[in-house]
């Protein structure tokens, strides 16, 4: 007689469409029960796509109905579809359900870092996840992800994403020559942003994140013109010097139509490796006012820690070297944050871009 742990491990060999992890693995097989002529299973995932349930109903009914003859019942629990409306205006990328705009307000704050931790921990939750490097004046994603010097594959016109930690990555550094865009202004900018959007096939997503440039330029604009951007998250540091940037970058989310996921204070105390004990070193906990003033929240703070630049130098994030340490699971935190916000931003009738299509006089 077959029991519970028999279909556990069934099902512990059912990899997560898109993924390399099972649906064990992930944490998504809620209830197994087991009676003489019936197994019944209950699945909660975090993906609305029709194709991934009847992939996951397929191989799961495969392995199961190996163990013998009985009625297999599968209930499968998924966040609901955004609305076929929930967005207005231009969109280059339908196939994308979310984007979120990682933006900072100056350079060296951490933005870089923040968006591969948070798209990491995206995917580690079993979202399709793909992150775009915009920052054309500093394109530091290939290094922080180990693909650096892996040449991008192109399918006629088109070009592929690489892959790399459950993610599809593409960098804008991979794409044009050395120094080639740190003296691109204006139009150059928009055309670069375009041309990148149109160009990589990146498939069906759940979230494209996009590291940006610093400050608010041209490449927000052109972004924002293009895609209905489901939310923005600004990256700062503790310091009261970075008071002024921050306000400035929130600003232009406000200008852009694009709602605020929240603020993300990065070096925000120091964990010391030795003794586990906090210390603020450049401050913590001074970006809540202006969360506050913004009717946002503190989506997390990140602090000082060795094992983060060097991770990043390496191309092996914190998130994929140590899931379980403290800073992982407060990158994942952002994550389960953001994802709400997501949620709430789709159910609450998605973006409109139209208001800021450039003019045609
Ligand atoms: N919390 C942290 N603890 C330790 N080092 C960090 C932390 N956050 C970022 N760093 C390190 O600081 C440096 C700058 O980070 P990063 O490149 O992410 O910043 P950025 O804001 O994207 O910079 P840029 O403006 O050049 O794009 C990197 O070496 C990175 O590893």
């Amino acid at each position: 007689m077959i029991n519970k742990e028999h279909i556990q491990k069934k099902l512990a060999q059912v990899i997560y469409p898109g993924f390399t992890k099972s649906i064990v693995d992930f944490g998504f097989t809620k209830e197994v029960s087991v009676s003489e002529e019936r197994v019944s299973i209950l699945l909660d995932i975090p993906s609305s796509a029709p194709e991934i349930e009847a992939q996951l109903r397929e191989e799961i009914t495969k392995r199961v109905s190996f163990l013998g003859d009985f009625q297999i019942d599968i209930t499968i629990t998924k966040p609901k579809m955004p609305r076929e409306t929930s967005s207005h205006g231009k969109n280059v990328l339908p196939n994308i359900q979310n984007f979120v705009m990682v933006s900072s307000g100056k350079g060296g704050v951490g933005k870089s870092t923040t968006t591969v931790n948070l798209a990491i921990a995206l995917a580690q939750q079993g979202k399709r996840v793909g992150l775009l490097d915009a920052d054309i004046y500093g394109p530091n994603i290939p290094r922080m992800m180990g693909i650096e010097g892996e040449q991008p594959i192109f399918l006629g016109k088109t070009i592929k994403p690489i892959l790399a930690h459950d993610l599809k990555v593409m960098s804008i550094g991979s794409l044009v020559e050395q120094g080639a865009s740190l003296i691109w202004k204006g139009a150059m900018v928009t055309q670069a942003i375009e041309q990148m959007l149109e160009d990589i096939s990146w498939g069906n997503l759940d979230v494209l994140l996009f590291d940006m440039p610093p400050g608010t330029g041209d490449a927000q604009l052109a972004l924002a013109q293009n895609l209905p951007v489901t939310s923005g998250i600004c990256v700062t540091t503790p310091q009261k010097v970075a008071l002024d940037d921050t306000i400035r970058s929130m600003d232009m989310f406000t200008q852009l139509h694009i709602p605020i996921a929240g603020i993300v204070e990065n070096m925000s105390g120091f964990i010391c490796p030795d003794s586990g004990k906090e210390y603020d070193i450049f401050g913590k906990g001074t970006t809540q006012p202006l969360a506050d003033a913004y009717q946002t929240e503190v989506l997390g703070e990140i602090p000082i820690e060795p094992a983060i630049r060097e991770g990043g130098d390496s191309g092996l994030p914190i998130t994929v070297l140590a899931p379980n340490c403290e800073t992982s699971k407060r990158y994942q935190a952002m994550a389960r944050k953001l994802w709400k916000k997501l949620l709430e931003v789709n159910e609450s009738g998605g973006v409109n871009n139209e208001a800021i299509q450039p003019t045609v006089f």
